[in-house]
């Protein structure tokens, strides 16, 4: 009896417990052994995430011990507790079997226990993780937003995300490290999604990237989504496309992780990939259009959707960087507008955040800038009679021009206002930014629609190295081939741009380009052509240098007596940003901090083992540059729009007004952030280098490179500069043989004078200055008294004059008589250096042609001797270009094409020495253009040209 009550004492426990739903050994009725409880069942190669999943189910079902091997078997002594016990393991085991494959099901049957299946998978599947986990970090790697909305890029890469931590989460720890490596791994996170997103995201981009700390991968998502909302909102009648270089590469398939061929049981013995075999191995072909490789332009399905949407077929639309915008237009069937927004963008670029006390107007959106979505047409353009372009010194098999129906219109619509200066204080910093990028195609028509916002001063924008071939009223150089734009008036500029390549735009009024108003022009080649070199992603950078003084009081001092030199600049720029008084830039202290992001540097952000086409221009008033990047070669291989025989350097010297490209590899450690320098050379110049960062991603985009900055060269060495002019030939398959021999030699002798108590500068003892009424218009209009008919001369004292030494020019003059060229011949420019007014002083001058490219033929040192230095001259392979330099105390010698009708400006590229009279005019076939636009009129005596 006792026994018995004792039995049924004992029992009663018992059953209690396992009615209790906290028991792992209770059993609900639902508790089917038919359930599945994973969607996607084990196939061998979904471990991971399906481990996961079934314990989360089972964890649910309070029978995760069963697996993990925490829930015992009870001893064979508690009959009832092991019976229920094996009750739930054969119940486990059934939800086990009903969520793996059949094949894999048949192997663990025979297993007895829950643990024992579980193990057995565990020790079979998740070995190959490591293969698994590869092809996910490839795929979160290769993850670009391309075609996808930004949330479903998000989903995806959060996806990704989510399946590395579960194939490799970072071990939980409770020391203090852990939480600054899940920051870390949250800035990994955002920086990925950032640099992932197309183009048309990147002023978003720009700003979260200077924010400190990172806001999480989610407030980045969502920040991100705020932007799209504005842009659909404001951009409505704009199609959206994807964007810009950044992108190029984007790759609209499944990343390689996740795709699965078909054959898979065929093996190429090319590639070494599954799916196919040698014969149809497509892994040699390289799309021309979209970059991919695996396939050509002809089938390129990037290409053709971008054909059938009636897009520009390189199909961008707005690319912004940190600090300046990437503007491009659709064809012209579509007008084109900023948005709002974009234009906000590029008012703050061109503006400052002081007042000016120049003339500076920063109107709002409303006031200053009409052409928003409500425009629905470009004010009509002032069509001249065009002349006929011309095809001179190109090969045949390169055309200069892609004759293209439609021809594809840029339109840009832009506001001028003037950055402010920054008024030196004890620890301040400054930002100065460029313009938009104008990004075209060969062959395409640019048009720009200026709009002086300013309130008191002129403006006139010139296409720096665009040749304005039968457009030579769209150069934009006020008094040579227009009269100025008016406070409140608009000017229409139009023109093709004929010739791949990379170029500048920038002010041509008075000493305005000083003042901050330039950017960039890139021109790609036409569909189908590429490029004889390769690179991953194209980068635009614009140096300069940054005065606190504004141009009116530095153009004031220089005509001033006593003359008042605009000395040394007080920042270098580099893409617009510089800095001053700041102990290092990116740095969190003082005002350079995190809380004021402006003042962080140039950031260029790279990809490890990527090749990048960094497109420099130089835009200084004064300084000549020497531009690095430590510990990375840049192989030049374009200079101002031509192909160069590519050569290494470790720092390019680059002169006001030249464009180089150069590629550079990011092959130096990941592990860091690497300073981009520009140091003035030439000038013994107290100037600090400007700085700039090369970012290896996935580093903090501001975190401090670990090592200091290069120094650079030492400023006055000429050798190494003389070195790299006497280095840059035209490509081996691109070269433009120039004519053997010239009609005309002119020799300019480049001195400093006074001429009536000012500080000039004289080409052959003439100092130069602008008439009143334009030389274009004055010589298609026969109004030749309105400028001096005296031509300048062609030679100075040859045997007498001493370079070497401080000149008495007493006899020296200022004049706006022009070089008359006669049509189609080829004509010899020697520039010969000499000592300024300063003993033992000689200085660099870049100067540019408009309207040509010109032969670079020869160097030298010392005086050019006429008999015997034409002799060595390069008419071999000599480079192209708009603008050489002429070393101290050395020559250049150039040849040009006097084939392109107009009137053009060559002058130094030094903006105080061009106002202070350093350059000259050419005429050309003037008679031969057709109609003037009556937009250039207006001013000296082209006052009621206009015709009707
Ligand atoms: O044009 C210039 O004037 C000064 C100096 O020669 C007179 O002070 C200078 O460095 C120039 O380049």
């Amino acid at each position: 009896m006792a026994g018995k009550e004792q039995t049924q004492n004992s029992a009663k426990p018992e059953c209690n417990k396992f009615d209790n739903p906290n028991d792992p050994l209770y059993l609900h009725y639902s508790d089917q052994p038919g359930l599945i409880l994973v969607t996607q069942p084990l196939n061998g190669e979904n471990y991971s995430t399906w481990s996961r999943a079934m314990l989360m189910a089972l964890n649910i079902k309070n029978k995760e011990g069963f697996v993990n091997g925490t829930i015992k078997e009870p001893p064979e002594t508690s009959t009832i507790e092991l019976q229920q016990w094996w009750r739930c393991n054969n119940l486990v085991k059934a939800w086990l079997f009903n969520s793996i494959s059949q094949d894999i099901g048949a192997s663990i049957i025979y297993n007895e226990s829950a643990h024992e299946i579980w193990s057995d998978l565990k020790d079979r599947f998740s070995r190959t993780n490591s293969v698994h986990f590869f092809h996910v970090e490839e795929a979160i790697h290769d993850c670009k937003q391309g075609n996808m909305t930004v949330g479903a890029y998000y989903t995806k890469l959060k996806g990704l995300w989510d399946e590395r931590e579960a194939l490799c989460s970072i071990p939980k720890c409770t020391c203090g490290t852990m939480k600054d490596i899940l920051q870390f791994q949250q800035n990994q996170k955002t920086m990925k999604f950032l640099m992932g997103l197309n183009e048309v995201y990147a002023s978003a981009r720009g700003q979260i990237m200077l924010m400190d700390p990172l806001p999480t991968v989610n407030k980045t998502y969502s920040l991100i989504l705020q932007d799209e909302k504005q842009r659909e909102k404001s951009d409505r009648d704009v199609q959206l496309a994807e964007a810009s270089a950044f992108v190029v590469k984007n790759n609209p398939r499944k990343p390689e992780g996740t795709f699965k061929p078909k054959n898979q049981h065929l093996k190429c013995e090319t590639c070494g990939k599954i799916g196919h075999t040698s014969e149809t191995c497509r892994a040699h072909l390289k799309c021309d259009y979209c970059g991919w490789q695996g396939h050509t332009v002809d089938v390129c399905r990037k290409l053709q959707k971008a054909k059938s949407t009636g897009l520009k077929s390189d199909n961008r639309l707005f690319s912004s960087k940190a600090n300046h915008v990437d503007a491009i237009a659709p064809s012209s069937s579509k007008p084109f507008t900023l948005t709002a927004e974009q234009y906000q963008n590029l008012m703050t670029l061109l503006g400052g955040n002081k007042p000016n006390s120049m003339a500076n107007h920063h109107l709002s959106h409303e006031e200053n800038y009409p052409h928003t979505e409500s425009s629905a047409t470009s004010p009509p353009i002032d069509e001249p009679t065009p002349t006929p372009p011309l095809d001179s010194h190109v090969p045949s098999s390169r055309p200069t021009r892609t004759t293209k129906t439609p021809s594809y219109l840029h339109e840009y619509h832009v506001g001028v206002s003037l950055p402010s200066r920054n008024v030196p204080s004890s620890n301040s910093t400054m930002v100065k930014a460029s313009g938009p990028t104008i990004i075209a195609q060969q062959g395409d028509t640019v048009v720009v629609e200026i709009r002086n916002g300013l309130l008191t001063e002129n403006v006139a924008i010139h296409w720096h190295g665009i040749r304005q071939i039968g457009t030579p009223w769209m150069d934009g150089t006020e008094g040579v081939t227009q009269c100025p734009i008016l406070p409140g008036e608009t000017f229409v500029y139009k023109f093709v741009v004929d010739r791949p390549g990379t170029y500048l735009y920038h002010a041509h009024y008075g000493m305005q380009r000083e003042a901050g108003l330039y950017g960039a022009i890139r021109v790609s080649l036409p569909d189908g052509q590429i490029e004889p070199f390769s690179y991953d992603y194209d980068r635009s950078i614009i140096l300069n240098d940054w005065y606190h003084k504004s141009a009116y009081e530095q153009a004031v001092g220089l005509s001033s007596i006593p003359f008042v030199w605009v000395g040394e600049p007080q920042s270098i720029l580099i893409q617009g940003r510089g800095k001053f008084n700041c102990n290092t830039p990116g740095i969190a202290s003082g005002l350079c901090n995190a809380t004021n992001p402006e003042c962080s540097p140039y950031v260029l952000t790279v990809v490890p083992g990527k090749t990048y086409r960094l497109r420099i221009g130089s835009l200084t008033a004064l300084s000549a540059l020497s531009f690095e990047i430590e510990g990375h070669n840049m192989t030049v291989v374009e200079a101002d729009g031509h192909y160069v025989e590519p050569f290494v350097v470790q720092n390019l010297f680059i002169y006001s007004g030249e464009t180089y490209s150069v590629l550079i590899k990011a092959d130096q450690s990941p592990s860091r952030n690497y300073w981009a320098s520009a140091k003035v050379v030439s000038r013994n110049s107290t100037t600090p280098n400007g700085l700039a960062i090369l970012n290896y991603y996935p580093n903090h985009p501001r975190r401090n490179p670990t090592a200091s900055p290069p120094i650079g060269p030492i400023w006055n060495d000429i050798g190494p500069r003389l070195a790299q002019s006497l280095a840059i030939k035209a490509r081996k398959g691109f070269i433009h043989t120039p004519p053997q021999t010239s009609d005309r030699v002119i020799i300019m002798l480049n001195t400093q004078n006074r001429i009536n108590g000012n500080v000039r500068w004289s080409i052959n003892n003439v100092s130069f200055h602008l008439p009143h009424t334009p030389y274009l218009i004055a010589y298609k209009h026969n109004l030749l008294h309105t400028f001096e008919q005296n031509p300048p001369p062609e030679g100075y004292d040859f045997a007498n004059y001493d370079i070497f030494s401080v000149a008495n020019n007493t006899n020296a003059t200022t004049s706006n008589g022009a070089y008359r060229l006669k049509f189609n011949t080829t004509v010899d420019i020697i520039l010969q250096n000499a000592n300024t007014m300063n003993l033992n002083n000689s200085e660099t001058h870049p100067w540019h042609l408009h309207g040509h490219d010109f032969w670079v033929l020869g160097y030298g040192t010392g005086k050019f001797n006429g008999s015997s230095d034409p002799k060595r001259y390069n008419l071999v392979d000599p480079i192209m270009k708009n603008t050489v330099a002429v070393h101290p105390y050395g020559w250049t010698a150039l040849r040009f094409r006097a084939d392109n009708p107009g009137v053009w400006a060559f002058h130094c590229h030094i903006e105080s020495h061009f106002y202070m009279g350093m350059g000259v005019v050419f005429e050309e076939g003037v008679e031969r253009l057709g109609r003037l636009p009556n937009s250039i009129m207006g001013c000296g005596d082209s006052k009621g040209h206009h015709s009707p």
